[in-house]
């Protein structure tokens, strides 16, 4: 499956001069929406995790249908003030500009084996942050899983202490 053929590109969104990949042409066909979480499920399984993380808002679409397809649990790191409990937050540079992530405290036991997927891979700030909130709260991190990377802004380059693949390349 051709997965580019189903994204679509969007110049100057929400800036000038960025090239907006946007996913919700892919997400509203439920052939290609499947594939792409049976894609991430081939390669995310051999790692065996006992989690899946995802970062708000576009993490969670990904993310949520990943677990359930692996019959595991999803946490959701959510941008600040959505959470209720105790939580653990981070700051962190976006491709265009800065946002805070947060996890609950208690979401995820020391030591469980964690994986991270996200809809896109940038600059790498959100997943980098991403980790560092699974650090501060014990996570086994096995890796991380994109199904887009615009390899041109190096985010592998923030995350080479983790496995890190994507599905299609920019
Ligand atoms: O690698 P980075 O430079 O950090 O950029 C990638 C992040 O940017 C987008 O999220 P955004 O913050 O736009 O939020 P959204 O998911 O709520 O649309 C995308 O979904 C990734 O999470
Ligand atoms: N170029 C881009 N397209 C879609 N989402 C993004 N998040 C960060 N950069 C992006």
């Amino acid at each position: 499956m051709d997965f580019k053929e189903h994204i679509r590109v969007i110049n100057d969104f929400p800036k000038e001069g960025i090239s907006y990949k946007d996913i919700t042409t892919l997400l509203r066909n439920g052939e290609v929406f499947r594939a792409s979480i049976d894609a991430l499920v081939e390669r995310i399984k051999p790692w065996q995790p006992e989690v899946i993380v995802g970062p708000e808002a576009r993490g969670f679409l990904l993310g949520a249908p990943l677990a359930y397809a692996l019959g595991i649990g999803f946490v959701p790191v959510r941008k600040p003030g959505k959470l209720p409990g105790k939580t653990v937050r981070e700051t962190y540079a976006l491709e265009y500009g800065f946002d805070t992530l947060a996890v609950h405290a208690d979401a995820i036991a020391p030591g469980t084996r964690v994986v991270i997927v996200d809809d896109l891979l940038a600059t790498g700030g959100t997943m980098l942050a991403t980790a560092n909130l699974m650090k501060k709260i014990g996570a086994d991190m096995l890796g991380m899983g994109f199904l887009i990377e615009l390899t041109f802004l190096n985010g592998r380059e923030k995350l080479t202490e983790y496995p890190v693949f994507s599905l299609v390349q920019y």
